[in-house]
């Protein structure tokens, strides 16, 4: 372990933040973000460090977490963000040890985990990574504020989020969600693209499932400029469904890198709605303890439909299930019993 980075960075940015804000900061909270020193970490850190994340009058105080061989990369992000002078920022923790990382967070984004080369599926990374959430979860359980809201980024990140979940005693289940809002966003381009209208404009989409090849981008009540909106069913089923559900793997083939920007951005984009809410008259996608709604099993990580307000998401009830879907629901589901049950070890 290298000592220098055990250290809090005591940012001397407050009275100056204080001057430019006046007095309407809110106290500061803490973010952890794992895997820090990694693509997505460097796409997402600066962001949430310049108050896109929780807003421009919610200083943070930085918890960045890497493992012992990424601490010389994870001090250069540091001095990059000291040499930001963000206003917000009102101190920084870079750590490879969990058990500061994690003191009293209030927001994680679990990004830390081994990523997917070509030809591989997220699946593949369950054995590696599965340990790694169970150790977090540990951490978390042990030192996170009781109020800790948790996105699991890194693959496969449903199953790698019950994993983690399952090591937590006191802290409601319902604050350990894993990302699908980048398929969502997928989703939504693909759709404004197809409809030649501005992806903004598309509502009332969701991705239920997997963040695998399985998820279900379910379409059926989408509106585009508030219209109720549908495309032809061979173009839904031939080139919308596989362009989504096969996005990530096409990335990895251009950029021979895992998508790193967007996911990124997607990550926050989950935080900030779980935090401020959903618009009225639409909704979003996130991977969440399941209640039993949509016949799920109760318990897996999986991703609905949900409506957020005051902090609080609720799964929205009723959409209509075609026979077409519900084929598609079911295979999902198949394939995260599946992965429960491959990991049955890790959830004792
Ligand atoms: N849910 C989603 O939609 C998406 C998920 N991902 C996943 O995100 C993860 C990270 O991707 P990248 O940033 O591109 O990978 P990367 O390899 O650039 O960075 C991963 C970082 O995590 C660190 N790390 C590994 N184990 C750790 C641990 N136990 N604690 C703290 N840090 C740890 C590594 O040292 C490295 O710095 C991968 O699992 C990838 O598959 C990527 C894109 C989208
Ligand atoms: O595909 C990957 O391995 C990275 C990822 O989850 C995505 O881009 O959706």
């Amino acid at each position: 372990m290298q000592k220098f980075l055990q250290k809090v960075i005591t940012n001397n940015l407050t009275r100056a933040s204080m001057a430019h804000f006046g007095q309407s900061l809110k106290p500061p909270v803490r973010v952890a973000i794992t895997g820090a020193a990694g693509q997505i970490g460097y796409s997402l850190i600066f962001r949430v460090a310049s108050g896109e994340m929780l807003g421009p009058n919610q200083p943070v105080i930085l918890h960045l977490i890497d493992l012992p061989f990424a601490m010389t990369a994870l001090n250069g992000v540091a001095m990059e963000i000291q040499d930001c002078a963000f206003p917000l920022v009102q101190g920084i923790v870079a750590t490879d040890n969990q058990t500061v990382g994690f003191k009293d967070v209030n927001y994680a984004l679990l990004v830390g985990a081994k990523p997917r080369g070509p030809g591989m599926e997220r699946g593949d990374l369950l054995k590696d990574n599965g340990k790694i959430f169970t150790e977090t979860g540990k951490y978390i359980n042990d030192h996170a504020s009781r109020d800790i809201k948790v996105v699991v980024v890194g693959n496969p990140c449903n199953t790698n989020c019950l994993i983690l979940a399952n090591q937590i005693k006191d802290i409601p289940k319902e604050n350990f969600t894993a990302m699908t809002r980048l398929d969502h966003n997928r989703a939504q381009h693909q759709l404004a693209d197809k409809l030649g209208v501005h992806s903004s404009d598309i509502r009332k989409i969701a991705i239920f499932g997997n963040h695998s090849p399985t998820m279900v981008p379910y379409i059926d009540q989408m509106t585009a400029k508030n219209h109720k909106a549908t495309v032809d069913q061979q173009w839904v089923t031939q080139t919308f469904i596989p362009t989504v559900q096969q996005r990530g793997a096409e990335i990895i083939k251009a950029r021979k890198l895992s998508s790193a920007a967007s996911a990124g951005n997607a990550a926050m984009n989950h935080i900030t709605t779980w935090v401020n809410g959903t618009p009225e008259g639409d909704y979003t996608s996130m991977a969440i303890p399941s209640d039993g709604s949509y016949g799920v099993p109760k318990g897996l990580i999986f991703s609905f439909p949900v409506t957020v307000k005051n902090g609080k998401y609720s799964i929205v009830q009723g959409l209509p299930i075609s026979p077409f879907y519900q084929g598609l629901l079911d295979k999902t589901i198949k394939e995260l019993v599946d992965e429960r049950n491959a990991v049955d070890h890790l959830l004792k």
